[in-house]
């Protein structure tokens, strides 16, 4: 059989990578396969760069390497059509048209399948096309397969993980080697981890957008990026990494998503953001890079997924079994394939995105204090008014100007009880500004 022609959009971390695995591995992939894949296009703004790229490998020179990606996407002779160019505008265009087209998609863009995933898949629906998309989620670990086909005898309770390499490794190498966030950050920008605006990664966007995906094949919902709560690392103060430790505890950014019922009715939480951890659970102890996510099920029970989530060779892992399995499933019927979704798209529920305010966890409560007699029952009487009950205390010795702080680890509550506590204590006169406050998950 003919290999089937793939056409690359972006020869840059995942694309050179992507590149040069096909090229190592190709006899494998063939016997895999069932026929070759061979890249024959490839499109990049630097023509020159890419051209060296391609020549430093082992077979080469024959691919044709342009700077308009539009010549890919509407080349007759592409079969599948693979985006690694990144971001939303120009991607959707171009994944759009290649759809038109009739070329099957594969892609490692989160952001663009987070914002216009409906949008795309019911283009392939109706086109009777694939877009494969495993290295949008979790890099090389094979999450997105095992969520949709591995787990799918059962109903899906939760998933929860670290899902941006770029803000596990900053926290761990801050936390390990002491080193300022600026320097971390530039350290994950040269090993490729990073996304072109790092403020994506950051701020937790990134997480979010892969974390909204994720959802809707868990729960059989349409992706709602807009809906997701979203913070990131960029105000936590290296103290509370500290107070944590001292806890018990560690801080990672988790993505979190799980079906809840708030007053008898259904809803799904969609959250990104700082999160304690207690010390001992495994994944806790996922480092640098890593990515961990971890996948409640009524049926499995838990089950932890682990490996790089960011990087060439990894997330071309993933492109490149998205490539294999679309090569064996180009010629099956389009309503006996896997689902975009993991449902059926007629089958999809409206089951809400809950606000934040009803969301039910425990929280790490940082305030810091004019030493004074009386403040700790100021604290614990505005907590017991809310019905937040208390599960642990740190309080330091007096510092600078007779302040100190106090931390408080609280049981479970609804965020809105939270929220109006925390305003009472930082109206006390004896609260030195902010309350410091980061959400805390047991993931027993
Ligand atoms: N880097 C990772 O570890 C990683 C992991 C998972 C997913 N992703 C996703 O993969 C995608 C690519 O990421 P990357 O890190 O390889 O990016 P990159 O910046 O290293 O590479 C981007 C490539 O796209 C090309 N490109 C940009 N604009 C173009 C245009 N207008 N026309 C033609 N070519 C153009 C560039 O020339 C470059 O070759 C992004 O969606 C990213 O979110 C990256
Ligand atoms: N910027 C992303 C790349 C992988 O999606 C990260 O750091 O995890
Ligand atoms: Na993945």
């Amino acid at each position: 059989m003919k290999p089937i022609k793939a056409g690359l959009l972006g020869l840059g971390t995942v694309g050179a990578g992507t590149y040069h695995v096909l090229q190592r591995n190709q006899e494998e992939i063939r016997r895999r396969a069932g026929r070759g894949i061979e890249v024959s296009m490839v499109a990049v703004r630097n023509v020159e760069r890419a051209r060296k790229i391609i020549n430093s490998g082992i077979v080469g020179s024959e691919v044709e390497v342009v700077a308009d990606p539009f010549a890919v996407v509407n080349n007759p002779d592409i079969d599948i059509v693979v985006e690694l160019i990144g971001g939303y505008d120009l991607t959707r265009e171009l994944v759009l048209q290649a759809i038109a087209n009739g070329k099957h998609v594969v892609t490692a863009n989160k952001a663009l399948l987070a914002l216009h995933g409906n949008e795309i898949f019911e283009a392939a629906q109706a086109k009777g096309v694939m877009v494969a998309f495993e290295a949008a989620v979790a890099g090389g670990i094979p999450i997105i397969k095992a969520l949709r086909e591995g787990l799918s005898a059962n109903r899906i309770e939760s998933v929860a993980g670290i899902i941006n390499g770029t803000t596990n490794f900053i926290l761990s190498e801050m936390r390990d080697k002491g080193l300022d966030f600026n320097t971390v950050l530039k350290q994950a920008q040269e090993l490729g981890y990073a996304e072109a605006d790092p403020t994506f990664d950051i701020e937790g966007v990134d997480a979010a957008h892969k974390l909204t995906i994720m959802s809707a094949i868990a729960f059989g919902i349409p992706v709602q990026f807009g809906s997701a709560h979203i913070e990131g690392i960029s105000q936590l103060q290296a103290v509370d990494l500290r107070y944590a430790e001292q806890l018990g505890y560690r801080i990672k950014l988790l993505g979190i998503t799980r079906r809840t019922t708030v007053d008898g009715k259904e809803g799904i939480e969609l959250r990104v953001h700082p999160t304690l951890v207690p010390g001992a659970r495994l994944i806790a102890n996922v480092e640098g890079a890593m990515n961990a996510v971890l996948v409640q099920a009524d049926a499995v029970g838990a089950t932890l997924y682990y490996g790089k989530g960011a990087g060439a060779e990894p997330t071309a892992s993933a492109v490149i079994a998205d490539l294999i399995d679309v090569t064996r499933l180009a010629t099956a019927d389009p309503y006996s394939r896997v689902p975009h979704l993991a449902f059926q798209p007629t089958e999809l529920a409206d089951v809400p995105i809950l606000p934040m305010d009803e969301i039910r966890t425990s929280y790490y409560l940082r305030v810091t204090v004019q030493d004074q007699l009386g403040v700790m029952a100021d604290l614990t009487r505005i907590l017991a008014d809310a019905g937040i009950s208390i599960d642990a205390v740190l309080q330091k010795e007096p510092g600078e100007k007779a302040r100190t702080d106090i931390v408080i680890i609280t049981h479970q509550t609804r965020e809105k009880y939270v929220n109006a506590a925390i305003a009472k204590i930082e109206s006390l006169a004896t609260t030195v500004g902010k309350v410091v406050r980061i959400r805390l998950e047991s993931l027993g």
